[in-house]
């Protein structure tokens, strides 16, 4: 008992001020979070009690930490663009040790801006036309698996896709093959212990992640290795990091800023790989859920993808500009990370005191956005729970819709995700239907939100 006052009497004194309740001793909220989060309509209703009660501000004590949650167009605003050095980002502590220190994660200020603009460059609208047939191609023969089974669980193909993909664009990864599997079954272990129970004690998914995690880098540095001596050269990720920013010389008049050293190279790679892999994989999934609980939607999308076919007479398949003129599907995916809010909540450290809502913030403090209530907000998105695509006919109010964010960390990966996902919606929806076999509404409660049962459908051609 003695123990359990300490600790919550070790709560800020100074949040005394901001209205909420931080719950029991130790676990805090965590329960009602966590079941909150893996209902339906996610976190929103632990929101919605606790905003009806104590206003946009409050706060608790959810998984660990003492943070206060904010929601609104304001607090958006403030938090996401805020002036330079105000906010960081809030890594739970088991992600900040597997990323590494020189993640771009991790990083504020001019160097993240700096890190930025050297990994920007490769996912630019530019930068990724070259991988556009090989994402096409694969998706065009993961779709033909799926007629020929009873059941396919779409969480994990999507997940297999977007990781192929990835494989691919970074370090030309085969699709097939036993590096493939070393770097899946790495990836996978890698991917649940990012926000695991601090331990580093063997069998711990935290301790798992970190070996995994060696193992990937020892990975990356044959590959590296290889290349620097190798005269042959590739069209990846890697290549096009390695050429511009590592390779050049002894380092005698080479421009530093434009330099990453192995260690930068190999935590951002992985940087990539995290914060890409699972939202696209939620993204591809949602989607295809929404779409079959919404057959107006869907015909509406099929028409646009009928027509690029119709409009070509060559036979030919999809081609870079027509993926770039998808206004329909476009509003698809957004209307989707509207509704689905893959990341529900957006994590800071204030880095200096600051004011919101009337509220005095302290340095140090974790401060969360909640992104859900946003997307769910009445007055900017009338009856929300409703899927309805249109809503993006006209521009909406800034900050109302964040589905990748928004200001200096804003989603690097924007162009690739959609890339990703028009591509496969459009050998999709262009040659197969699906039914859904189970209605099991529940979500996983992992940092990004994924359908619970794996979204198992029915595919057959159309
Ligand atoms: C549909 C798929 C995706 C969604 C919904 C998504 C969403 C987001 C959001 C909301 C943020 C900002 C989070 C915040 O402000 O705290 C973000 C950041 C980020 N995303 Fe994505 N993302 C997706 C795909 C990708 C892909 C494919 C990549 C890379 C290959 C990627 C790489 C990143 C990185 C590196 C950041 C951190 C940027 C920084 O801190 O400066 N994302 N993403």
């Amino acid at each position: 008992v003695f123990f359990l006052r300490k600790l919550l009497s070790s709560s800020p004194k100074e949040m005394e001020a901001i209205p909420g309740s931080l719950g029991l001793p130790v676990v805090g909220e965590s329960f009602s979070f966590i079941s909150a989060f893996s209902s339906p309509s996610g976190i929103f209703n632990f929101m919605k009690e606790r905003q009806e009660r104590y206003g946009k501000v409050f706060k608790s004590y959810v998984l660990g930490r003492f943070t206060v949650f904010m929601t609104g167009r304001e607090a958006s605003k403030i938090l996401l663009t805020g002036k330079d050095g105000m906010v960081s980002l809030n890594l739970f502590y088991t992600g900040q040790q597997v990323l590494g220190p020189t993640s771009l994660l991790q990083t504020t200020g001019d160097a993240h801006k700096r890190l930025r603009r050297l990994i920007a460059e490769p996912l630019s609208v530019d930068g990724l036309k070259k991988y556009f047939n090989f994402i096409s191609t694969l998706a065009v023969d993961t779709l033909e698996q799926w007629p020929a089974k009873k059941k396919v669980l779409v969480l994990e193909e999507a997940s297999t896709f977007t990781l192929k993909v990835i494989g691919n664009m970074i370090m030309s990864l085969e699709p097939m093959g036993e590096e493939q599997e070393k770097f899946r079954s790495n990836f996978k272990t890698i991917s649940s212990s990012f926000a695991s129970l601090p331990f580093n004690l063997p069998g711990t998914a935290f301790y798992e992640g970190i070996k995994a995690r060696d193992s990937m880098y020892e990975m990356l540095d044959s590959t590296i290795a290889n290349r620097r001596s190798a005269e042959s050269s590739h069209q990846d990720f890697l290549e096009s990091l390695i050429m511009k920013h590592t390779k050049s010389g002894d380092g005698k008049g080479d421009d530093q800023e434009n330099k990453l050293t192995d260690q930068q190279l190999k935590d951002n790679i992985l940087t990539l790989l995290v914060a890409g892999h699972d939202t696209t994989t939620a993204a591809l999934t949602w989607t295809m859920k929404f779409l079959a609980e919404n057959p107006q939607v869907l015909e509406k999308l099929r028409e646009e993808h009928r027509l690029i076919l119709v409009k070509r007479s060559d036979g030919a398949t999809l081609s870079w500009s027509e993926v770039n003129n998808m206004p329909y599907t476009n509003k698809v995916i957004n209307e989707t990370l509207r509704r689905a809010t893959i990341l529900p909540w957006y994590s800071r450290k204030a880095a200096q005191d600051f004011e919101i809502d009337g509220y005095q913030i302290k340095k140090g403090w974790s401060v969360n956005l909640d992104v859900v209530s946003i997307h769910h907000d009445p007055q900017v998105f009338p009856d929300p729970e409703k899927f309805d695509p249109t809503r993006f006919d006209a521009p909406l109010r800034p900050y109302s819709y964040l589905g990748f964010g928004n200001g200096p960390r804003m989603c690097p990966g924007i162009n690739l995700a959609k890339l990703e996902i028009c591509i496969f919606i459009h050998h999709l929806v262009t040659k197969y239907k699906w039914t859904p076999l189970e209605k099991d509404g529940s979500v996983q409660p992992t940092l990004v939100r994924m359908p619970k049962n794996k979204y198992p459908v029915f595919v057959e051609s159309l």
